[in-house]
């Protein structure tokens, strides 16, 4: 099995393609590659599958083997991957995911080289059962969640997949492997959830650290870094295009208000590739 480990700003994957469809094992396999002590070790196991509706079709599991409806930053890699090695020569292309559907993605490049990945994200989901929460409402802005005494106040969005935005005083110290595992699996959420703690800094910049559902602490989420500034407007925190700081690095959002849809703008790297026997 021939693959591509990549990353976008340091949430990593494990790429491959040439298959069909996802093998019958994807989850098993997702369990031992993404394995960091006993196997090459990422976030993610992401195949590039043939579409009926778009370019190409990116299926994601986590690396607890359970799979994902999206993924913002395996999207970029997907669409850097299929340029360099030439299985397209179109700097404009449509991606299929599960939960999103097929998505354009520009590649932005300089020399032939990929400098950046612009996507549009769709347009975010709101309504309380459908992000999925159990709360039957048109929106869940700042609503309460009790964990261990505590409580805290969420926004639930779904960009394809579910995520809960929780606003704290410092979100890059913040305890995220006390909270986030509890929060992934409230039963306030049939699907779990994936979980980002978020500081404004201004009206265009906030700071975040996520706890993903399936893959505990990430460097990055490109879904979550969108359903940030979806959540801060709807909050009034902040305007409609700002930058998302996370460990990784800083992703570009924009949540335009013409069409409703959600554009994601940053980086995608490969890192090496190998043969798995
Ligand atoms: N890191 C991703 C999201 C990956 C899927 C997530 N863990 C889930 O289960 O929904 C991103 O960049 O969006």
């Amino acid at each position: 099995m021939n693959f591509t480990k990549m990353h976008g700003l340091g949430n990593d994957f494990i790429v491959v393609a040439g298959e069909k469809e996802l093998p019958a094992n994807a989850a098993e396999l997702a369990v031992q590659l993404c394995n960091r002590f006993f196997g090459i070790g990422a976030d993610g196991l992401v195949y590039i599958l043939p579409s009926e509706v778009a370019d190409f079709r990116m299926r994601i599991i986590n690396s607890d083997g359970s799979e994902a409806e999206q993924c913002g930053n395996a999207i970029r890699c997907v669409a850097k991957y299929v340029y360099d090695k030439g299985l397209t020569d179109r700097t404009t292309i449509t991606i299929e995911t599960l939960g999103a559907g097929a998505q354009e993605v520009q590649l932005q490049t300089e020399g032939g080289k990929v400098q950046t990945v612009r996507v549009d994200m769709g347009e975010p989901v709101l309504n309380g059962l459908q992000v999925p929460t159990t709360i039957d409402a048109e929106q869940v802005v700042s609503h309460p969640i009790e964990v261990d005494g505590k409580t805290f106040e969420f926004t639930a969005v779904s960009m394809g997949n579910p995520h809960c935005v929780i606003y704290v005083d410092d979100a890059v110290n913040f305890d995220l492997e006390t909270w986030g595992p509890k929060l992934e699996t409230h039963p306030l959420f049939p699907r779990k959830i994936n979980v980002e703690f978020v500081t404004v800094k201004s009206r265009n910049h906030t700071d975040m650290r996520v706890w993903e559902r399936g893959a505990g602490p990430t460097l990055a989420c490109g879904t979550g870094a969108c359903a940030t500034v979806v959540s801060s407007v709807l909050n009034g925190l902040t305007d409609r295009t700002a930058t998302v700081s996370l460990k990784g690095g800083d992703l570009l959002i924009e949540w335009n208000e013409s069409d409703n849809h959600v554009y994601m703008t940053g980086p995608a790297a490969e890192v090496y590739s190998g043969t798995l026997s």
